[in-house]
């Protein structure tokens, strides 16, 4: 960049420079440090202020202040007489005017300043020349400032950069004719002095009372020839020094003022006002003085000088600014004006005294770069506490003391030295709370990494711990299977015929019950046998009172019995007995004796009916022991041949503990959700790699319809599915709910039969999901509902059910879907026969609807109260397709025991109607009087708009 002397730049060029001062001006005022740029650390702005103004660095530094000072003076005095700056410009934009940017006048405060000093400037069209930047150039001490920035900082200064690019645009292209014409004329064209009035009417039209101000002031810088000579630092001491024109408003009362600016050139030494300022000064270095420096005088007096101006751009945020000062609210700011419009006139001329006073140190804090915008902000909170909050009055009477004499501006300089320690104070305080959150969140690292490390390693434990258990189960039920197995029988390899087969050979358990029984019965024969004897030994005293005409026979095989002869065949004996042997006749035996052994056998008949019991209860057992038995050695056998029997971790969360189950094409896992810590049942489905292509496609289509069909259902009769998992190119897995219990199925097996009312309390929860399945908007029917996906959450009858496996369901949805009339059976014999209806088995298949399964929960009611199935129970699944069993299933028949009541039937009857059309839909079900809720006696047949099933009488509800 390139400086030239005030005196040879044109007005417009100077013009530029005065917005950009302006722009500095703002952040000094808001720093309120006056002599910022002294401050000898930043040498850039000290020496270009010295140059320029002739006045060498050194002479200007009056404790690395001073020389800020003069040059502010000297450009104070430059446009102060013009009375340009007194009523539109910070007096320290004289010394941005000095600076010839070698980009034409590019040179500018950085965006974040520019608002403000806009807004200082804006009463006429200073402020709208540096906006004349075709592209936004980064002000260096920007530049610098965001290098030194924290990046929030950075990026706040960006964004308000952007902010104002396109207003600086329109400015930056005026500012190039400006300078043009200029450089053209060495001279203040007319046109060029009137230009920046009809910018400023368009640019700030509210600001049109100030025009003429600045007209005043433009013809004062033409008038002003002598710029670099008008180096003081006030507004007074260009009237001394410079022999400025006279002001055009406020009376010159001046004295002090010009006093101390004489005194100030004076200690400067005549060649600082006559220096010739130099060129070449990099605007970087003049935006680095007084980095560390402020003034809260300055920045008082500053701001006291706009609020007397009364400009209501004052606030920063206006302007999109950096946030230098805290908003003003708008009725404060316009109580301010009030009040400074007053003060206006009486105290004006002490006012631009002030502020001519206040323009050497404003320079400084123009110059200044703060460290960061927060600093700024900072600043110029205090700036605002110190001046906008204050009434006018007091302001003026500070301004009057700043400028009043060069003891107090001694004392000023030693309060801004004293300032800037506390600025330096505060940023260090503010290093320390930036330091204070950066370790607060290297410790909220430090311990969410730790948390981390410890769920990770609780996770770790958890499966350890789970597979440690696991492993003891498994072994523990193996070696009870092991155990078990001797007694209660085992599957052996046999051959038959040229093929080898796993046959059941019962274990000794079995043969004992059988010997027990076997003893039982000789013993039972025995004890018949001789009953039977003694009858015949009956005295005959007693034989004549019971029965006097009692065969012979009978005496004599009772007397044989008492001797200890085997009882003859005489009762049976014919014609040949008589020929070869005729026995003998019993003995009678005392009567007492008799008693005594009649009562002896009684008794041991009756103990050995309770053996027999006993025995048959440990049949029963043994049995039940037996299909356990035998499915956990199918299951053990299974999981022992699975491939996830090593606890493999499915998709790092699923870990896999022991199987429950294997179906046609799915093994079902009990495992552990260790991110939800739960237990899951995975369900895993093979696709067989041997299958042809088509059959894999049909399976996996059917399995995700599953999926699809499973995941939309949310009831708590349903067992529900959380997650869809592909474990490799032939295997997925659903996982699924945990249902702790058996399947009712099982549970069947054991128990042949249950109560009714179990049956009822499963029947209704059924029912109850059916409902569900029916009432969304796509009715959905199970297709394949049995004990066995009839899960029993408890493991026995009373308690809740869920029904699982949605394998074979129909979604009621599509165009040529009629919902009532039904949908296209599309897998037909698919299922299980003995629980589907006669339609599914006629061919073609008629549509079918919800009612399938209303077939199969009777089915599934008759099986459980009376142990049976009701069509084809003892048939295979091949006899019952070959039989037409179930097409032929035109009614049912109960057996008349167990007793069922006749509710129970009726239900039964309305579920196994061989017709469709005249069986009962799912609805009509859920109202029938077995299921029903039981309610009180006033409002029932009336609930829910449900009217009471009229064919049953509940008289017969006695399960
Ligand atoms: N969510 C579950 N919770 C607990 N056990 C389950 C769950 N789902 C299924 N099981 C059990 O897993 C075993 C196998 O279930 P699956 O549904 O595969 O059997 P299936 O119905 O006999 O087979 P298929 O699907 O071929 O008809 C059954 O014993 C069943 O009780």
């Amino acid at each position: 960049m390139s400086y030239r002397p005030l005196c040879c730049l044109p007005a417009a060029l100077m013009m530029h420079r005065l917005w950009v001062s302006s722009s500095r001006v703002k952040r000094e005022a808001k720093e309120g440090d006056l002599m910022v740029q002294s401050n000898g650390s930043s040498s850039n702005h000290a020496p270009i202020v010295g140059d320029q103004l002739g006045i060498p660095s050194s002479t200007m530094a009056t404790g690395g202040t001073g020389h800020v000072g003069n040059v502010t003076y000297m450009n104070s005095g430059m446009l102060g007489p013009t009375g340009f700056m007194q009523q539109n410009a910070h007096p320290s934009t004289s010394v941005m005017m000095q600076q010839q940017p070698q980009n034409g006048g590019v040179s500018r405060s950085s965006p974040t300043e520019m608002p403000q000093g806009m807004q200082t400037m804006s009463e006429d069209s200073l402020e709208m020349r540096d906006y004349n930047s075709g592209v936004h150039h980064m002000h260096p001490h920007q530049m610098q400032m965001q290098h030194h920035m924290q990046p929030q900082q950075q990026y706040n200064m960006q964004y308000h950069n952007h902010q104002q690019m396109q207003q600086m645009q329109h400015y930056h292209q005026q500012q190039q004719q400006y300078q043009q014409q200029a450089q053209h004329h060495q001279m203040y064209p007319p046109q060029i002095q009137q230009q920046p009035q009809q910018q400023g009417q368009m640019q700030q039209p509210q600001q049109s009372n100030q025009q003429q101000q600045s007209s005043t002031t433009l013809q004062h810088i033409n008038e002003s020839s002598n710029l670099s000579s008008a180096g003081s630092i006030s507004d007074r001491e260009p009237e001394q020094a410079g022999g400025t024109p006279q002001r055009p408003t406020a009376p010159v009362t001046t004295t002090t003022t010009e006093k101390k600016s004489v005194r100030k050139r004076r200690r400067l030494g005549p060649n600082d006002e006559q220096a010739t300022p130099k060129q070449e000064r990099k605007i970087t270095e003049f935006m680095k003085v007084g980095e560390a420096s402020g003034s809260n005088v300055a920045r008082c007096l500053m701001t006291e000088y706009h609020q007397n101006q009364g400009s209501p751009k004052r606030q920063p945020q206006q302007n999109g600014s950096n946030n230098y000062e805290p908003q003003q609210h708008p009725q404060q700011q316009h109580q301010q004006q009030q009040q400074q419009q007053q003060q206006n006139q009486m105290s004006q001329h002490d006012m631009h005294n002030s502020c001519w006073g206040m323009a050497t140190p404003s320079l400084g804090v123009n110059n200044r770069g703060t460290p960061t915008p927060t600093q700024q902000q900072h600043y110029s909170s205090d700036s605002n506490s110190n001046s906008n909050q204050s009434p006018p009055g007091q302001g003026g009477n500070r301004m009057v003391r700043t400028i009043d004499g060069e003891t107090q501006t001694d004392s000023s300089l030693s309060q801004r030295v004293q300032n800037n320690n506390q600025s330096a104070d505060e940023i260090a305080k503010r290093d320390r709370i930036i330091e204070d959150y950066r370790r607060q969140i290297d410790d909220m690292n430090t311990k969410q990494n730790a948390e981390r490390r410890k769920y990770e390693a609780s996770k770790e434990t958890i499966k350890r711990l789970l597979i440690e258990k696991n492993m003891i189960e498994r072994t523990a039920l193996r070696d009870k299977i092991s155990a078990d197995s001797p007694r209660i029988g085992c599957f052996k390899t046999t051959r038959i015929g040229d093929s080898f087969r796993d046959q059941w050979t019962d274990g000794w358990g079995f043969a004992e019950i059988e010997k027990k029984q076997e003893a039982l019965a000789t013993e039972k024969n025995d004890i018949n046998a001789a009953a039977t004897l003694l009858k015949k030994r009956k005295p005959a005293e007693l034989e004549r009172k019971v029965d006097r005409k009692r065969p012979q026979a009978v005496s004599i095989q009772i007397q044989n019995d008492s001797n200890g002869m085997q009882p003859s065949t005489s009762s049976n004996s014919n014609g040949d007995d008589a020929i070869f042997r005729r026995p003998e006749e019993p003995k009678e035996i005392p009567p007492q004796e008799y008693t005594e052994l009649e009562e002896i056998y009684r008794l041991r008949k009756e103990h050995l009916r309770k053996e027999e019991t006993d025995v048959l209860m440990e049949k029963e057992r043994l049995d039940k022991e037996r299909s356990l038995h035998m499915r956990e050695l199918k299951r053990i056998a299974n999981e022992s041949a699975s491939q996830f029997k090593e606890h493999q971790l499915l998709h790092k969360r699923y870990l896999m503990l022991n199987l429950l189950g294997k179906g046609g094409f799915s093994e079902v896992w009990k495992a552990f959700d260790i991110d939800e810590n739960r237990y899951v049942a995975c369900k895993i489905h093979h696709v067989n790699k041997d299958w042809k292509e088509e059959k894999k496609a049909n399976y996996v289509k059917h399995a995700m319809r599953e999926k699809d069909i499973h995941k939309s259902l949310d009831h708590c009769r349903i067992v529900k599915q959380y997650d869809l998992l592909t474990i490799d190119n032939h295997s997925f897995c659903t996982v699924l709910e945990y249902v702790p219990g058996n399947d009712l199925d099982f549970y069947l097996k054991q128990n042949k039969s249950i109560s009714e009312k179990e049956a009822r309390s499963i029947i209704m929860q059924v029912v109850s999901a059916l409902v569900y399945l029916n009432e969304k908007s796509t009715p959905i029917i199970h297709y394949d509902l049995k004990p066995a996906n009839i899960l029993l959450e408890s493991g026995h009858t009373f308690g809740a059910i869920k029904i699982t496996d949605f394998g074979l369901s129909k979604i009621m949805e599509g165009e040529n879907d009629d919902h009532d009339g039904g949908i296209e059976l599309t897998s037909q014999f698919a299922g299980t026969y003995w629980y589907l209806p006669p339609e599914t088995f006629i061919v073609p298949p008629p549509k079918i609807t919800c009612k399938v399964d209303v077939w199969s929960i009777g089915v599934i009611f008759y099986q459980c109260i009376y142990g049976k199935k009701p069509f084809g129970h003892d048939l295979t699944q091949q006899k019952i397709l070959e039989c037409n069993t179930i097409i032929n299933a035109r009614e049912v028949i109960f057996p008349n025991k167990p007793q069922v009541s006749s509710l129970a039937q009726d239900f039964i009857r309305r579920c196994l109607q061989y017709r469709k059309e005249d069986r009962a839909d799912v609805f009509e079900l859920a109202r029938h009087d077995l299921i029903r809720p039981k309610l009180p006696r006033e409002a029932k047949g009336s609930v829910s708009g449900i009217p009471r099933s009229p064919s049953v009488n509940r008289e017969d509800d006695n399960i």
